[in-house]
């Protein structure tokens, strides 16, 4: 008999072709209320979850009893509880590197957009309000040759690190969990401690994991050590930084800008104090969502998905504890 498979994420016809031939899917269109209640309902005869961007907690998962994997349609594991699903010996995974090269794309898009201030000047145009005198109130700070801050030197730091260094002659520092003399070498970067990158980056960009380790990780303290100079950029989770504190060191002018892709509460309320300061460069987290990319992120948890269900080990596991052979 075949397994069966839900999906909270549409597919393209060619992946849901795929799955269709293998698996019996329920296909779950919208995380709306009703598609919430039509979750709960397919739970308890799924074999298989293939989705992203939800909190996949202990509540939702005692209604599947048979659940063997899930295929998380993301990089980031923190809508999992891994202790939990290990404990269970259900496989998650994961779609790593085949995002790498976009997200980093997004980041030097919003180190760009904030430095030049883009948005901020292109609606300026639109509104019908430049006249002859572009001036200094108008001017925005270079990028080449500044100092390129990266906190987690991971696959997406490193893809960051490559562009500052090779395209832009920026000087490179991170801060990762440790040194990395491969990276060191490649991008002649520099390991700095957490503050002493925060007092030396013109720009400070987060590329790491939402963990308990990184949950708050920036906040006031941490702006305080910024410089008025320093653009801030966020490309990794909402919540490794306090949003109150960041509103109100670019309010205060502790620091220039800030570009954000992803944010405490997603989607971003409209009401936000974010969305009132010209500084902001706020992104809809797209930091993956390319038409390229997105679909190979899909094909990656389809066939991770397809061989947990076939009693393979998942080409991405995350965890690894729960797999038994
Ligand atoms: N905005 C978006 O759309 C996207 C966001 N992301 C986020 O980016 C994150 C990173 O992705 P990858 O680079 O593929 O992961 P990775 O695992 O290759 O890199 C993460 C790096 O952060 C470091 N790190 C972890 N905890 C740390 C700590 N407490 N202090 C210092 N360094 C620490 C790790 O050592 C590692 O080098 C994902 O977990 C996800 O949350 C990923 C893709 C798209
Ligand atoms: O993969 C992730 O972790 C994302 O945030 C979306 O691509």
């Amino acid at each position: 008999m075949k397994k069966k498979v839900v999906l909270y994420k549409k597919l393209s016809p060619l992946l849901m072709a795929r799955l269709h031939e293998q698996t019996d899917v329920t296909l779950i269109d919208n995380l709306d209320a009703d598609g919430l209640a039509q979750l709960r309902e397919a739970l308890p005869r799924a074999h298989g979850l293939l989705g992203a961007s939800l909190k996949l907690d202990a509540g939702l998962l005692d209604l599947a009893p048979n659940l063997r994997a899930i295929a998380s349609v993301s990089v980031g594991v923190d809508n999992y509880d891994i202790d939990y699903l290990t404990e269970r010996r259900i496989l998650l995974s994961n779609t790593p590197d085949v995002l790498t090269e976009t997200t980093a794309d997004t980041g030097f898009a919003l180190i760009l957009a904030t430095a030049r201030r883009v948005v901020e000047l292109a609606n300026m145009v639109r509104a019908g309000q430049w006249n002859r005198n572009i001036g200094p109130v108008h001017f925005g700070s270079d990028v080449h040759g500044k100092t390129l801050g990266i906190i987690g030197m991971g696959r997406i730091g490193e893809a960051l690190a490559q562009r500052g260094h090779f395209g832009f002659g920026m000087p490179v520092i991170y801060h990762s969990h440790s040194p990395k003399p491969a990276v060191e070498q490649r991008f002649n970067a520099q390991y700095r401690s957490l503050p002493e990158l925060l007092q030396q980056a013109d720009f400070v960009c987060l590329t790491l994991p939402l963990t308990v380790e990184t949950e708050g990780l920036i906040g006031a303290e941490q702006f305080a050590l910024m410089r008025p100079e320093t653009i801030f950029i966020n490309i990794s989770r909402g919540k490794v930084v306090d949003e109150t504190a960041l509103i109100e060191a670019l309010r205060s002018g502790q620091i220039r800008a800030a570009g954000l892709d992803v944010f405490e509460r997603e989607p971003l309320n409209p009401d936000s104090p974010l969305l009132q300061l010209n500084n902001v460069v706020a992104t809809p987290h797209i930091g993956s969502a390319t038409h390229e990319t997105r679909e190979a992120m899909a094909t990656c948890a389809v066939d991770n998905l397809l061989a947990a269900l076939a009693g393979e080990r998942p080409k991405n596991l995350v965890n690894t504890r729960a797999w038994k052979g």
